[in-house]
């Protein structure tokens, strides 16, 4: 058979992870039936020191040029970003009925729907799995491993830089800015970290996982999204000595009143089966109706986990292999019904920081009483008349309107000083 023509763009840390997995010539031949074979490249500066060896590869000066080239079977687009050259060279990929394969879900999140009716009107695989949860195969797994199943819930840890950050806060007690540094030498974080660190890259993610998992068109605009910036040590502290450890998941539910998207820190039991994920490692659990609940770990970024992600999508284009984007034909995907954040049901940690004196607590406990919420715990560390101490507390499960409305009284108390601190708790 043919050899299967790969033509790269970029070549940063993802592209040249791919450029060293597609050296391994032997192994992919013998699983892709034929050979791959990098054929021509593209990134921003030809001259650039990189320590790569790219073969025979051509030049090519203008992605756009390279994903239609006639030379090239497949576009592998390792470029990033929502919009600009990403876009345009995808599009023009899959107009030229080429596959494509891409990490991208900053592109995916937001033009999704639109790119998988263009790949499948041109009868061509538009891949991503590198693009959710890098090397786990979580899109091969929900569309192919769980496709008998309805999917419920599913619940991930989808951003390696923030489990990275609060881990290594947790472990070593060191400062936020420190070890986002560290994340970002290790080649986990996006090219502009608050992609990160505020959720948003986890949200693409999220977005991207819903559509495949319910098969509803991607629904990014419709996900609640907060980041880690506002997780102190004192509330890393708090959760070991309640039993959780705190986690930026990205939550999609099926409720009765539409589907649940939500990004944002969770204190999750310690024994809960997520919570096991730490360091760069991803993790995400899928709650199907027959299997019931699936654990997938594994490393969500760098450059080999990524690469191992595109070369398997890859296989599958060498292969022949043509899967609905995100599950069902494009024609079929369902629009997304979004349920508010506000009636989100669950149990909540606040941290307020309170003067000492009498009476303060009084306050407080009246404020989640006149709102129906009631108290699980209450902590007091230490005394400090006339000063501001930190006070925790855990609710019972309430809805969260409720709560905000009861945290937005107790924030306009005088003797609160400082804005409330609330982290929602997930019993997985
Ligand atoms: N780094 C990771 O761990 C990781 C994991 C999963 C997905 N991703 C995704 O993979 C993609 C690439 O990420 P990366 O970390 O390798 O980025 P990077 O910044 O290391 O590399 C980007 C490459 O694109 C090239 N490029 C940029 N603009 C260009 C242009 N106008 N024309 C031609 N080439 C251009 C650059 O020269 C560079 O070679 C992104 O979509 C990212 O979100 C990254
Ligand atoms: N910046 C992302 C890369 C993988 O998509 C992360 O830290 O997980
Ligand atoms: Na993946």
């Amino acid at each position: 058979m043919s050899p299967l023509r790969v033509g790269l763009a970029g070549l940063g840390v993802v592209g040249g992870g791919v450029v060293r997995a597609l050296a391994e010539r032997e192994r992919l031949q013998g699983r892709a039936g034929r050979a791959v074979v990098l054929t021509a490249v593209t990134a921003r500066d030809r001259n650039k020191a990189r320590d790569l060896d790219l073969g025979n590869a051509r030049w090519e000066s203008d992605p756009v040029a390279l994903a239609k080239a006639p030379d090239i079977d497949v576009f592998v687009e390792l470029i990033g970003g929502s919009d600009g050259v990403a876009k345009d060279a995808v599009e023009a990929a899959l107009a030229a009925k080429k596959p494509v394969v891409t990490a991208n879900k900053a592109l995916l999140a937001k033009h999704g729907a639109h790119l998988a009716r263009l790949a499948e009107s041109n009868g061509v695989q538009l891949a991503y799995e590198a693009a959710v949860a890098g090397g786990i195969p979580i899109v091969k797994g929900l569309r192919e491993g769980l496709a008998a199943n309805g999917v419920r819930e599913l619940h991930g840890i989808l951003n390696g830089t923030c489990n990275y950050i609060l881990t290594a806060m947790r472990e070593s007690g060191r400062d936020f800015a420190d070890i986002l540094a560290e994340a970002q030498a290790l080649g986990y974080a996006e090219a502009d970290p608050s992609f990160d660190i505020d959720g948003i890259d986890t949200a693409h993610k999220l977005a991207v996982l819903t559509a495949a998992a319910f098969g509803t068109e991607v629904g990014f605009d419709h996900v609640h999204v907060e980041g880690i910036r506002h997780i102190a040590a004192i509330d890393i502290e708090y959760a070991q000595e309640l039993g959780f450890r705190i986690k930026l998941l990205g939550i999609a539910r099926l409720t009765d009143h539409g589907i649940e998207q939500r990004v944002h820190p969770c204190m999750v039991p310690i024994t809960a089966p997520i919570a096991a994920a730490e360091g760069v490692f991803n993790a995400v659990v899928v709650d199907g109706d027959f299997v019931d609940k699936v654990l997938f770990v594994g490393r969500g970024a760098g450059a080999g986990p990524t690469a191992s992600a595109v070369v398997a999508d890859l296989v599958d284009v060498a292969r022949g292999r043509v899967t609905p984007t995100f599950g069902v034909p494009a024609e079929q995907l369902k629009k997304l019904t979004p349920a508010s954040i506000a009636r989100r049901v669950g149990a909540y940690y606040l941290r307020l920081t309170v003067l000492d004196r009498p009476g303060v607590i009084a306050d407080v406990a009246a404020a989640l009483r006149d709102a129906g919420v009631s108290l699980e715990s209450l902590l007091q560390r230490g005394r400090a008349p006339g000063e501001g101490v930190p006070v925790v507390l855990t609710t019972h499960e309430t809805e969260e309107s409720r709560m905000t409305g009861a945290v937005s009284r107790i924030a306009a108390l005088e003797s609160v000083v400082e804005p409330p601190r609330l982290i929602r708790i997930e019993q997985f």
